[in-house]
């Protein structure tokens, strides 16, 4: 599934038209061992359909939101790469207070699953020139969020 603000498609409309690519299994495996590892327990069952990526210069941030453009509530699976950012974990009622302050760094991995699934968050802040250009990332942050949109 392609995501553009603020809905799933089939076709990349606002990019060239064409059908995303497909869910790479190798990644969707790691998904599996995130949620196994957060859940304690096994998750053969979950099968995420979308990865959404998201590039982050020195500027950028991401306002405090919650991920529900999504109709399934299986998990979401976060994967930091580059970049540090401080990253704001709040509530499921409110976007302010009370929230938890967390760095993330590369390789970095956060599940939104169980109660947190919906809870606001955001990106306040990158710190420039925290990441090991060995990623293949000479600057900036990426982030990967995997998903199960539920939708087909
Ligand atoms: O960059 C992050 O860590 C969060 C990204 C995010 O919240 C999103 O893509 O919905
Ligand atoms: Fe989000």
């Amino acid at each position: 599934m392609h995501w553009q603000p603020y809905r799933y498609t089939r076709l990349a409309h606002d990019v060239n038209g064409r059908k995303v690519a497909d869910f790479p299994g190798w990644l969707a495996d790691l998904g599996r061992r995130a949620v196994a590892e957060a859940y304690g327990r096994p998750a053969d069952d979950y099968e995420p359909d979308t990865a959404l990526v998201n590039f982050y210069d020195a500027e950028a941030r991401m306002g405090m939101h919650q991920d529900k453009d999504e109709r399934s509530p299986a998990p979401v699976v976060s994967l930091s790469i580059g970049d540090t950012c401080l990253f704001r974990f709040g509530n499921t009622e409110t976007r302010g207070r009370p929230y938890t302050d967390v760095e993330l760094a590369s390789g970095d991995l956060f599940v939104f699953g169980g109660p947190s699934r919906l809870a606001y968050h955001g990106v306040p802040k990158i710190y420039p020139g925290t990441g090991d250009p060995a990623t293949g990332l000479a600057a900036g942050r990426l982030n990967l969020t995997l998903r199960v949109t539920g939708l087909r």
